[in-house]
């Protein structure tokens, strides 16, 4: 898949002296004519502004003179970074304003014409949810007949065009620009994911949402924000009228309750939870009586009924709509409430959003069921274990995954996971923690380790895992060096441990690469799973 870069068709050549006044900037040489901004010299299109940025590992300004070299015909910098391009002797013209980063949005708005969007546009931020809820929308919409625009974690997809998406949320320079083409392509919505990181690094600046969603917060990028606080406060920040026009908020959590409270824009609030107050409740299909899950709040309770765990109403006392998750697991029915609701917030009516959402999306790893390739294999395995790949990288995450599937077990549920080098060292202890009490067998293995060393990192997700034990964890751990000797483990133990076991291969989803020391090695989590799976049936690979 290409990157995402492109550029508008139409554009709105600027002096760079009317760009200055417009961030409060001075210009030094003479005053030029950009017609595109960048803030990597990598993607620059002649006739760019090259924006060179302070950041944590380098001065873009030391970059400059590559980006004029491909093209760039001016720089926009901080003094620091003038100080840098004297002492290399670069001599384009340049504006220079303090703080730079904080103006690229706005400079990427009037360069590409993006302050008057001509679609909807919904944001949807959380720890977790965002990828998901952001397909269950892209979906009903398109089953609405709309043209999308997709931009997240897994893929930016301008209608049927995708493009590979480098972070969850692009720079603010990628963003106007795939917004701008977007306009162009006639996309009548566009739901992308909004993720913290962007939200201090001033990625959105210059997007104002028509709807931005609030899933939850949790855990998690405590590498990058100082505080549990400091993250909230990053997210809150979207539902400010600078950045939002109305938010949908789920208030499960007591952020989710702060964030209502504080917010600068009016929001709608939806709960799960029957004891927490809120506009909209998420109400689960009742589930039987007796003998069925031992979690009495949870409605995904496995047995012979009608009752459904996936069908569940949302209400507000005047309005119902019945609604139906097409994921499994309590979090995915709010993941589709909260979409319903930013629907209904966009001006849908209720029936055509209940219409919307009965459309089957496809979410690349999350939950995703893996199966023995059809082709090769003829088919389901009733006597393999089900194996679901699934994104779970927080506490959080894994905790609801693994109670998601418990409903789904009746031999053993086997979970492999790993925890990202490189990223918020605290919750890997919380993560094994998570694994043992949710599930009987815990593989820890190896996520992208990144620049650290791999056995570090598991032996803290380790440590966490039998730090469970005191509270009813399992004490059946195993380390394993090397995610597909791990995935093959998990899938070899559940087979062993007889038909109804589970295995749940968290932390990867719909990553295709497993970065070791700097170097992204090719790595699917399913297509592992299925040569696992493969070598169980014809009892091929690998012991403990
Ligand atoms: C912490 C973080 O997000 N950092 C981002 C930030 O880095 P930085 O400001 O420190 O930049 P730097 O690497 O010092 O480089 C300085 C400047 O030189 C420029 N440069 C650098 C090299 C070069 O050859 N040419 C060039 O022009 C860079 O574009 C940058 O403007 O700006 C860079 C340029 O865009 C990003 O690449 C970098 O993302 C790093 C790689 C990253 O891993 N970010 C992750 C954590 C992230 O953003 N994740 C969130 C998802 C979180 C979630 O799960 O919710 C996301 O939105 O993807
Ligand atoms: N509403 C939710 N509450 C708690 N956990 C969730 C929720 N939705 C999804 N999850 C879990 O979190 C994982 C990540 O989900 P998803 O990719 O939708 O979130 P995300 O916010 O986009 O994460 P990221 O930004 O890291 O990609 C899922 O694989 C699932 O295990
Ligand atoms: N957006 C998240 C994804 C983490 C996924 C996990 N596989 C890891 O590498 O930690 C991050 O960059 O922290």
């Amino acid at each position: 898949m290409p990157v995402p870069s492109p550029r508008p068709a139409s554009l709105h050549a600027t002096p760079i002296s009317a760009l200055a006044t417009l961030v409060g900037g001075t210009v030094r040489g003479e005053d030029v004519l950009v017609s595109g901004v960048t803030l990597a010299s990598q993607d620059v299109v002649p006739g760019d502004l090259y924006a060179a940025l302070p950041g944590a590992n380098a001065h873009g300004a030391r970059y400059a003179a590559a980006a004029l070299e491909a093209g760039a015909v001016a720089v926009l910098t901080d003094s620091d970074g003038l100080d840098l391009l004297v002492a290399d002797g670069v001599t384009a013209p340049t504006v220079v304003v303090e703080g730079p980063r904080s103006v690229v949005g706005p400079v990427a708005r009037t360069l590409y014409g993006t302050s008057e969007l001509g679609l909807r546009l919904f944001g949807v931020t959380g720890t977790n949810g965002k990828t998901t809820t952001a397909y269950l929308m892209d979906s009903a919409l398109t089953a609405l007949g709309q043209t999308t625009g997709l931009i997240g974690t897994v893929e930016t997809r301008i209608g049927d065009e995708r493009l590979r998406s480098l972070r969850t949320t692009p720079e603010a320079t990628v963003l106007h620009a795939l917004l701008a083409v977007m306009q162009e392509r006639g996309v009548d919505s566009c739901v992308m994911e909004v993720s913290s990181h962007a939200l201090t690094q001033h990625r959105v600046d210059g997007v104002v949402y028509d709807v931005a969603l609030f899933t939850n917060l949790s855990q998690d990028h405590l590498d990058f924000h100082p505080t549990m606080r400091d993250y909230f406060l990053a997210k809150a920040s979207l539902f400010t009228p600078q950045r939002s026009r109305r938010g949908i908020v789920c208030v499960d959590d007591e952020w989710g309750r702060e964030l209502a409270t504080i917010a600068g824009v009016p929001v709608t609030t939806m709960t799960s939870l029957a004891d927490v107050e809120a506009d909209w409740h998420l109400v689960a299909e009742a589930a039987p009586p007796a003998g069925g899950s031992d979690d009495a709040s949870d409605g995904a309770s496995g047995g012979a009924s009608n009752h459904d765990p996936a069908d569940f109403t949302l209400s507000d006392g005047s309005t119902t709509l019945r609604l139906r998750s097409a994921l499994p697991g309590d979090f995915n029915r709010v993941n589709t409430a909260m979409a319903a609701l930013a629907l209904l917030a966009s001006g849908l009516d209720a029936p055509t959003v209940e219409r919307a959402l009965r459309s089957d999306p496809h979410v690349p790893g999350r939950m995703e069921k893996v199966s023995l390739d059809p082709a090769t294999d003829g088919g389901e395995h009733p006597s393999l274990p089900l194996v679901v790949v699934d994104y779970a990288h927080t506490a959080d995450a894994v905790a609801a995954a693994l109670k998601a599937l418990r409903p789904q077990t009746t031999g053993a549920l086997v979970v492999v996971l790993g925890a990202g080098g490189d990223r918020d060292r605290g919750k890997r202890a919380a993560m094994g923690r998570a694994a043992a009490l949710g599930a009987d067998v815990v593989v820890v293995t190896d996520d992208n380790p990144r620049s650290e060393d791999p056995s570090v990192i598991r032996e803290a997700v380790l440590a966490g895992a039998r730090d469970a034990a005191g509270e009813g964890g399992t004490t059946d751990l195993h380390d394993v060096d090397g995610r597909a000797a791990a995935i093959d483990t998990a899938v070899r133990v559940a087979h062993e441990r007889g038909p109804g076991s589970v295995v749940a291969v968290v932390g990867k989803g719909h990553e295709t690469g497993q970065d070791v020391a700097g170097t992204i090695h090719p790595f699917d989590d399913r297509e592992e799973v299925a040569r696992a799976l493969r070598a169980v049936a014809t009892g091929t690979r690998g012991s403990l």
